[in-house]
């Protein structure tokens, strides 16, 4: 059954029979009741052969209840999220939805199916209005800390005001440009050529004084949307890098904050699965917050001009001619609830268009990151099938997308252009009769357009608005992933020196943990390792204790769970139990990956890594091609053509060499490295050059966890930990792990 089903809490006295034949009536769904994790029956209901069988199998399972069970069901394919959404919602009341609920959700269902709604994450059922109050909660969350915020605050505050200011120069520019219009005709219909001459005058100077304030005030508003993009993108770049969110989120796929669904695996850390994991975080960052800053600002300006414009226009238009001004308030209102209506699917299509781009953004940066190991493979055709299938994705949306833009479009341009003859028919009566003069004719049209523009804001914006709605709702998912506790002062464990975690795996690090521990490099006490999702439990109470200086090597089957040791001990993984103490200091302590990361950037600053590009440029060239030597890379600078030199060193250096040059960084950190913890370190070495960098961590004293399952390995190290695929360990000296070596090549 997917991750994302959703489950529903069935009493036994709730589930009458009588609420399965309704279920069955509404097209064909999977069900499953489930109980203690397992399935207890399940059944597609297609046929009505089919749908009495399971009414009758299901009825046997349910009547032999002893416990409250769960019940989940699904749609086939991918109307499985809109479904359940649904049920969702049914669900949240709390009890066994009812038949006319279910028979509800069939229809919603099968509305969305003929909309061409996708199971994209947005699919939640819910009415429009609470579709809208969500919408303006998130808005609210996202944008109040600009205003509010002591690092943002004052900057907010001044661009606001500034552009506020503006906006109303403008609007009282245009009102002005009114009245001057109105008196020019007025002088041109009385054949007053001195006034006509003074008021064209006047017309002339606000046509040459107005634009450098629209200019000003356009300028303004980029610049505010600027700052905010910059506060935005500051504070979920702080989110997503704190606390190690970039991991969690894109390798773990797991969101903090939230409970796990029961099961007695997945209880322990308290983190639950992500149901509609986080995607494409790179986009919501760099594109989305550009478009939610910039859609704000410009509906922000447009709404108070529109109230700004509206007040003094609604008054001369008003003026002349009260029933206009009604009118225009009807059909406005009218307008704006048929584009409502019209125009809800926007929001749904325009978030999965996002989506959808990015994916096959991401699919393309893929095959640029592994060309070469496609190119070796020849997956050419599968890939080129692979992004061709998350393009077709983009397109059939945008299909539904623009299929829906070109109703609304209808509908708002029809509204804009029928009612401009409603004007020419109310007031040209006024004006042939002589109850008013030419200039007011000619400022009634101005007014009437310009209130009919601020009535209209919703119908006229509205592709926009629909847009601006979509971002709205996938920045605030990434803001919900990253942004919990992150402003609490919490301090990373690597500047905490010591941090215990109340949850899961505890990991404990820097001299303040040896109080009552023995001293040791490092410590295991009990630890338990489950996979993130907790499905499996890896590592079984395992104990370990590597001394000061000492050497110990982790052993065992592929995927037993010998990286995911490291993980737990470095504080990424915490589902699980039992203690890790670190003695060293974060600073003191170094991991070392089996491929290690190298960043865009100088050869030198790839040395330095994680250190600060400036403490790193005062370390001498010759101290750096020292350590080079020892280990075993002395061309590399002149190679590469110097140390300050920037280029893809991933791409033009080989394994073996990109791992060499993380034992240069080991020997290059500005605080003397205590404990290395090797991940398959030097799997791409010959066996020359893993001695030598064994050699080397002996002479420096360095405590060493290595993990590794090559023979050669077992010499460089005092102990072997060997670890089992039922998550049980057993300690072994150097010897003895030769033996099994042997053992096991000879029963081959
Ligand atoms: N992010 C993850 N989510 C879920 N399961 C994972 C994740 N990462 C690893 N696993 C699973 O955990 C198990 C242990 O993985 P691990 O990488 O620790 O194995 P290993 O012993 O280091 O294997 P190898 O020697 O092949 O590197 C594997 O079955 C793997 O599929």
């Amino acid at each position: 059954m997917p991750e994302t089903t959703r489950l529903f809490r069935v009493k036994q006295r709730s589930c009458g029979a009588n609420s399965l034949p309704c279920i069955l009536r509404s097209s064909p769904i999977t069900f499953v009741f489930l109980q203690s994790g397992g399935a207890l029956t399940q059944g597609t209901a297609r046929s009505a052969g089919a749908r009495v069988a399971f009414r009758l199998r299901a009825r046997a399972a349910l009547s032999s209840l002893a416990q409250p069970a769960r019940l989940a069901w699904t749609c086939a394919g991918q109307k499985q999220v809109q479904f359940q959404a649904t049920c969702s919602r049914v669900g949240f009341l709390g009890r066994f939805p009812s038949r006319k609920a279910i028979s509800q959700a069939a229809r919603r269902c099968s509305r969305l199916r003929m909309a061409g709604v996708s199971a994209d994450g947005q699919a939640r059922l819910q009415s429009r209005r609470e579709r809208a109050i969500a919408l303006l909660k998130r808005l609210k969350e996202l944008a109040v800390p600009f205003w509010t915020e002591p690092s943002s605050r004052n900057a907010a505050w001044r661009w606001t005001l500034g552009t506020l200011a503006l906006a109303f120069v403008c609007t009282l520019y245009a009102v002005s440009l009114s009245f001057i219009q109105r008196f020019f005709w007025n002088a041109l219909n009385a054949k007053d050529a001195v006034k006509y001459q003074k008021f064209l005058v006047l017309y002339v100077a606000a046509l040459i004084a107005g634009p450098p304030f629209l200019t000003l005030f356009e300028w303004m508003r980029q610049r505010t949307a600027l700052v905010w993009r910059r506060f935005l993108t500051e504070r979920l770049l702080g989110g997503y890098f704190h606390d190690r969110k970039y991991y969690t989120i894109n390798i773990l796929r797991l969101q903090n904050n939230e409970t796990v669904h029961a099961t007695p695996a997945t209880s322990a850390g308290g983190v639950r699965v992500v149901q509609d994991a986080l995607d494409n975080v790179d986009q919501r960052i760099s594109e989305d917050i550009r478009a939610f800053t910039e859609r704000a600002v410009g509906f922000g300006c447009t709404v108070v001009i529109a109230l700004f414009d509206f007040l003094l226009f609604s008054v001369i238009l008003f003026r002349i001619r009260a029933q206009l001004f009604l009118l225009l308030v009807l059909y406005s209102t009218i307008g704006t609830a048929v584009t409502l209506w019209l125009g809800g699917r926007l929001v749904h299509l325009n978030f999965a268009q996002l989506r959808r781009e990015a994916d096959f953004r991401y699919a393309l940066v893929r095959v640029r990151e592994n060309a070469e190991s496609i190119a070796f493979y020849g997956g050419e055709e599968q890939e080129q099938r692979a992004v061709s299938r998350r393009f077709r994705a983009l397109f059939d949306n945008m299909i539904q997308l623009l299929r829906w833009q070109r109703n609304v479009t209808f509908a708002t341009t029809w509204y804009r252009y029928l009612i401009q003859v409603v004007p020419a028919l109310v007031v040209s009566r006024d004006y042939f009769s002589g109850r008013i003069p030419l200039g007011a004719l000619s400022q009634a049209f101005f007014s009437y357009n310009h209130v009919l523009n601020d009535l209209s804001l919703v119908v006229n914006e509205f592709v926009g608005l629909s847009a601006f709605a979509a971002a709205v709702n996938r920045l605030y998912e990434l803001h919900c992933a990253v942004e919990p506790r992150l402003l609490a002062g919490q301090r990373h464990e690597r500047d905490a020196g010591s941090q215990a975690d109340t949850e899961g795996i505890v990991t404990l690090t820097g001299n303040g943990t040896a109080a009552g521990v023995k001293p040791a490099a490092l410590r295991l006490e009990k630890l338990t390792i489950y996979t993130p999702e907790g499905r499996r439990r890896l590592v079984d109470q395992l104990d370990l204790m590597l001394e000061d200086g000492a050497r110990i090597l982790l052993m065992g089957e592929s995927g037993v769970g010998k990286s995911s040791t490291v993980r737990a001990i470095a504080g990424l993984w915490k589902r699980g139990s039992g203690v890790v103490y670190r003695r060293p200091h974060p600073r003191n302590t170094l991991f070392v990956p089996q491929r290690p990361y190298l960043m865009l950037g100088t050869l030198r600053e790839n040395l330095f890594y994680p250190l600060h590009g400036e403490d790193a440029a005062n370390v001498d060239e010759k101290t750096i091609r020292n350590v080079l030597v020892r280990v075993n890379l002395p061309d590399l600078v002149d190679r590469l053509g110097g140390l300050d030199v920037e280029a893809d060193f991933a791409a033009i250096l080989s394994l073996g060499e990109q791992q060499r040059l993380a034992f240069a960084r080991l020997l290059l950190q500005p605080e003397p490295v205590q404990l290395a913890i090797l991940d398959e370190s030097t799997s791409g070495l010959d066996v020359e050059n893993e001695r030598r960098l064994y050699e080397l961590l002996r002479e420096m004293g360095i405590s060493v966890l290595s993990v590794g399952n090559r023979p050669t390995l077992i010499r460089y190290h005092n102990q072997v930990i060997r670890l089992f695929a039922n998550g049980s360990w057993q300690i072994e000296s150097p010897s003895e792990a030769v033996e099994h070596l042997l053992g096991s090549s000879l029963l081959d």
